[in-house]
């Protein structure tokens, strides 16, 4: 498979110019970003600024009318959801959005894509042992933090070359945003590539290896959380204007 190289680092995911609509509102402005082999590479901006649009557009759920997504240097905009599921890209959506009246275990089975040294079952046991001992249990009669690991072990279980995760904190408790970004280290340190959306901005500068941040569906910060100055966050990320 051939492969882009930046200062010795593989290009998992290209995101070109994208323009999308809903209807005729243009939302995303000639977005443009990539993600690292093995980084978390984070996408913040306040509510409404094109953030889920952007992880939607990549997934083929709001196609772009215009832009390029390369995934591992393959075209992947004009496909549908499934297909780029199936070339390498998993979603742990906003609310995430668990079968209710599937068991845990149904749950993470309903995606289970096998890959030589992969995750598995157990794996995803071993490293959410809480999701083990819950395993019968209805998806709807987990907390908000056992459902969070339900979502992010059922995204896993597809074996994916980057990991989408769209606001994986919002509605949890603070012990539990806690849990949910040791998870996001685990799984650094187990290689995993992620693009993470946030709005918690302590959550995305522990994590960060490197910052966009979409304002009105432009980008108008690139850079790691060193270059991101305090005028950059009261503009951008400030919760009143
Ligand atoms: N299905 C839709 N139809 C029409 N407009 C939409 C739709 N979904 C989102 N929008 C609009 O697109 C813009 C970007 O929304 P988006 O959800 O991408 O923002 P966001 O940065 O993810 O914010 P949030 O954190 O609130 O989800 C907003 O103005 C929103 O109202």
């Amino acid at each position: 498979m051939t492969s882009t190289l930046v200062r010795g680092r593989v290009l998992v995911l290209q995101v070109k110019e994208l323009n999308t609509f809903y209807g005729e509102s243009h939302i995303l402005h000639d977005v443009s970003l990539t993600v690292k082999k093995g980084r978390v590479t984070v996408l913040l901006g306040r509510n409404g600024m094109g953030k889920t649009t952007t992880i939607h557009s990549i997934m083929g759920m709001v196609p772009p009318k215009k832009g390029e997504i390369l995934l591992q240097n393959k075209e992947v905009q004009m496909k549908p959801s499934f297909q780029v599921s199936k070339s390498g890209v998993a979603l742990v959506p906003q609310g995430r959005r668990i079968f209710s009246n599937l068991t845990v275990k149904e749950n993470l089975l309903t995606t289970h894509r096998q890959k030589k040294g992969g995750w598995t079952l157990e794996k995803i046991y071993d490293m959410f042992p809480r999701l083990k001992e819950r395993e019968t249990s209805m998806g709807g009669n987990l907390s908000g933090g056992e459902q969070q690991m339900l979502s992010i072990g059922r995204a896993l279980l597809t074996n994916p070359s980057v990991l989408l995760l769209d606001e994986p904190s919002e509605g949890l408790s603070p012990l539990m945003v806690n849990e949910v970004i040791a998870i996001i280290k685990r799984l650094k340190e187990e290689g995993l590539t992620m693009l993470l959306v946030e709005q918690n901005l302590s959550m995305a500068l522990e994590l960060a290896d490197h910052i966009y941040i979409l304002n009105k569906g432009t980008v108008v910060f690139t850079g790691s959380k060193e270059e991101m100055t305090n005028e950059i966050k009261n503009k951008y990320l400030a919760l009143s204007t």
